[in-house]
């Protein structure tokens, strides 16, 4: 007989203690101890510790256990491995893998006992060597996998969050509503009633949901984001922290809750005192954002609280409760729509306005239905203003959050509601319906939306189609009685979805932008005043510019006049010298030719700078010559290059020249120089006529002009340089200026006329007045288009041959015509 292993491993251990009746014999205890296993030792229930041999799984087992065989005592401790055994062929049957294979067990009888645990052992052992090879190749495989596991999973978080921001983006510039879906729980009376749930929400798709009326129908529905029975108000916030947020910025926010009665709006926007809703919780972090930014943003809250009930507006803050007290919608200057009269409580702390929101909640109407006790039958607003500040910048902005709670939607008929309940739900129902129809025409993007045909639609015009950033919370019940409600509910909702109005945009406070636009239009009349003087400006730095230029010519004719007038004086001298010579001569030579009868009466010299030199004793007496002051004026001979005026005083000699006057001019026609042989009557009688016309207007002498520098004609009045002009310096001077001033009034300067040629002063090709006179004349015979450049023409002899020589008549013709224009 085969030694019983069992009944070894029993004698070496303490007595058994009964295995946990959960815990399957195989179930490992410690993944890295081998032996550890229950299934080890098919006795396991009986011994704890598997015996050393049958870890070692060799026969000796059971010849160790054949010694030990007869004890008494191990005999109960035998049964017991009967047990074990009948278990382990139990389990046997249940796979593949399993560690025994029924079968072979079956049959064996006590007395192979130890057989059978020794090839158990056997088993246990090939199937241990087998788990740690595959532990092996798991943990490496585990290892390989992790990083790349991790590196995937951080991949899919980023991409989803990536995602999340793109699609908000895009919801931003196409400013869309916002649609939030949130499913109620069955309630313990729906559970009662034997309501099952028609809707199924997949926890890892956080938008989408199953409507499931029947086991055949099934409808998918997809959100911004759906909050199942099991997601808390905090999860709810979570997501619209970043809307209510954006009021801080400037934005205009408006959160809505629809949805049938009873589906949760309530909860969802003011929640209960120990589980706080949208409202709350968004006024708190509308205080914790304003601390947050203390530093750089000064912001002031109010609240304002009210409610639309049977199409009339109430004041909710309004202490005195007056239920006549009216209030209306009227349109601001800006395009919002403000309710004038309503009562605006500046809130400092959370607490604040919780006393509001409490206030209010006391003031509303509240009825009761059959299908809720306490159903709201009004139309919940709390309108909360943020104002604020920057302290740097100085900019100011007004933002309004709108928190609305929507009286339920329900069918009256299923309500069975009567008499003044009936009227409300008229009310209510009228309302959606006007705001279904508002969102139908918002959503089809049509020209005329009806925001007026309800008092809550008209207050909602610039959140649901403004430039505001709107969010909705679809209420739905998920009871098998409320299928279709929740059905037309999602449905209403898909479609608010649709809509888009535009990006939202940053509000102004109204004061503010009053001033703005009043400084925009300061700014614009400024704009318009600067360009004004900028371009007077222009103009008085071009005539700066070009009275600069007159005034350094005019210097430069200064200084030739002088140097003209000292050579004048240098020359007088010289003459009155060569005079004074001449005289003494002829006196010496009569002296001599006739001798004195009496005594010649000598007369002495006055001045000490007697004449240095000369022959005679006769002293001249000197005449006075008077300067422009009339002061006397002596010519020193001795330093020629002296100013006249310093010799006052000094000088004893003068000038025995008598004062040069100045030739009168004789008033004339003014004189053509056109060289023009056929024509040359024509043209003076044409010249005749405008120089009486011009002269008769001007005083000054002017018929130097068309001389000065000319080669004239032999035919013309004026032909040859000895007219009758002036020969004196001052005459010269005069000349020139006249020329100046003669040509740029009387004749029109030639297109590239520059300011040194407007003053007179010669161009590089010739003298000065000669260009004018060219053009003046060309310009009244020649046409317009053949006078290509300043100084063709009439001077050009081929032309002139052609134009005008050549073609008298047409010559004629054109002189005509440009005449009368010239008239004209
Ligand atoms: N998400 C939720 N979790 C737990 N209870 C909820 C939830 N939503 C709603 N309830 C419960 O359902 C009941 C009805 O909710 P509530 O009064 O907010 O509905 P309602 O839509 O506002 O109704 P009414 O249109 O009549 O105002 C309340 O007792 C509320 O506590």
């Amino acid at each position: 007989m085969e030694p019983d292993p069992v009944a070894a491993g029993a004698s070496s251990s303490p007595p058994p203690s009964p295995a946990p009746a959960t815990s399957p014999p195989w179930q490992t205890r410690d993944d890295d101890e081998p032996g550890a296993v229950d299934c080890a030792d098919p006795g396991g229930d009986l011994n704890p510790a598997p015996p050393p041999s049958l870890q070692q799984g060799t026969v000796e087992n059971a010849a160790v256990g054949s010694e030990v065989e007869q004890e008494e005592p191990k005999k109960e401790a035998m049964a017991g491995v009967g047990e074990t055994l009948r278990s382990f062929m139990e389990f046997g049957d249940q796979g593949e893998d399993s560690i025994i294979l029924s079968p072979r067990l079956k049959d064996i009888s006590t007395p192979d006992r130890p057989a059978a645990l020794g090839f158990l052992g056997e088993k246990y052992n090939n199937l241990m060597e087998r788990y740690k090879k595959y532990k092996k190749q798991v943990v490496k495989c585990s290892e390989e996998c992790e990083p790349r596991y991790n590196g995937l999973k951080k991949k899919y978080t980023d991409e989803c969050a990536e995602r999340r921001r793109l699609y908000n983006e895009l919801i931003e510039l196409r400013g869309n509503i916002r649609v939030f879906c949130r499913c109620r729980p069955l309630s313990s009376d729906e559970v009662n009633r034997g309501c099952l749930s028609v809707v199924e929400i997949d926890p890892s798709q956080e938008s989408e949901l199953q409507f499931v009326p029947s086991e055949k129908e099934r409808k998918p529905f997809k959100f911004d984001h759906v909050f199942g029975p099991e997601d808390d108000q905090e999860a709810v916030f979570s997501e619209t922290v970043h809307v209510v947020r954006s009021v801080m910025d400037g934005f205009n926010v408006c959160i809505f809750a629809y949805g049938q009665t009873g589906t949760g709006k309530t909860f969802t926007m003011e929640g209960v005192p120990e589980n706080r809703g949208v409202n709350y919780r968004a006024l708190e972090e509308l205080f914790r954002t304003s601390e947050k930014r203390s530093a750089s943003v000064a912001y002031t809250f109010s609240v304002s609280i009210l409610e639309v009930y049977n199409e009339k507006i109430r004041d909710l803050l309004d202490e005195s409760n007056d239920q006549s007290k009216r209030l209306d919608i009227k349109q601001n200057a800006d395009g919002t729509q403000e309710v004038h009269g309503l009562v605006e409580a500046p809130v400092y702390n959370i607490d604040d306005v919780w006393e509001k929101l409490k206030f209010g909640a006391q003031n509303r109407s509240v009825g009761s239905t059959n299908s809720n006790e306490l159903s709201s039958r009004s139309h919940s607003l709390v309108r909360v203003t943020v104002r604020s500040e920057h302290l740097v910048t100085y900019q100011r902005s007004r933002s309004h959050m709108w928190l609305v709670d929507l009286a339920g939607s329900e069918r009256i008929a299923k309500t069975g509601v009567e008499g003044d309940r009936l009227k409300e739900s008229q009310f209510i129902n009228k309302s959606l319906s006007a705001l279904g129809d508002v969102i139908s025409a918002l959503a089809s993007k049509n020209s005329h939306i009806p925001y007026r045909n309800s008092k809550l639609t008209h207050l909602l015009q610039s959140s649901l189609g403004g430039d505001c950033k709107t969010l909705m919370f679809v209420q739905i019940s998920p009871s098998s009685m409320d299928s279709g409600e929740t059905l037309s509910s999602l449905n209403f909702a898909s479609r608010v979805r649709t809509v888009e109005h535009g990006p939202a945009r940053k509000q102004v406070d109204p004061a503010e932008s009053l001033k703005f636009k009043q400084m925009t239009e300061k700014l614009r009349h400024e704009e318009k005043e600067n360009a004004q003087l900028n371009q007077s400006l222009q103009l008085m730095q071009l005539k700066y510019a070009s009275r600069e230029n007159v005034f350094r010519t005019l210097n430069e004719k200064v200084k030739d006049a002088e140097q003209a007038c000292r050579n004048y004086q240098q020359r007088i001298r010289e003459l009155e010298s060569e005079l004074g010579n001449e005289k003494r001569v002829s006196r010496d030579s009569a002296r001599s030719s006739r001798p004195p009868l009496v005594p010649t009466r000598q007369k002495q010299p006055h001045g000490r700078n007697a004449p240095p030199s000369g022959p005679s004793r006769w002293r001249l007496k000197a005449p006075t010559i008077h300067n422009k002051e009339n002061i006397p004026v002596m010519m020193n001979k001795s330093n020629p290059g002296d100013d006249p005026n310093k010799a006052v005083g000094r000088a004893r000699r003068v000038s025995l020249t008598p004062v040069i006057r100045q030739i009168p001019i004789q008033p004339k026609r003014r004189s053509s120089i056109a060289i023009l042989p056929s024509v040359r009557e024509h043209l003076s009688v044409l010249n005749e006529k405008r120089a009486a016309s011009r002269l008769s207007q001007v005083n000054m002498p002017r018929r130097s002009v068309a001389t000065f520098g000319l080669n004239l004609g032999p035919g013309t009045p004026l032909a040859g340089h000895g007219g009758p002009v002036d020969a004196t310096p001052d005459g010269a001077k005069f000349r020139r200026f006249d020329l100046g001033s003669s040509s740029s009034k009387f004749t029109s300067p030639p297109p590239n006329v520059t300011p040194q040629r407007k003053m007179g002063m010669a161009p590089a090709g010739g003298p000065p007045n000669a260009a004018k006179l060219c053009f003046s004349i060309q310009k009244r015979v020649t046409p317009a288009h053949v006078r290509a450049k300043p100084g063709m023409g009439i001077f050009d002899p081929a032309l002139r041959e052609n134009m005008v020589v050549g073609r008298t008549g047409n010559a004629l013709r054109v002189l005509n015509g440009k005449r009368r224009q010239s008239v004209v």
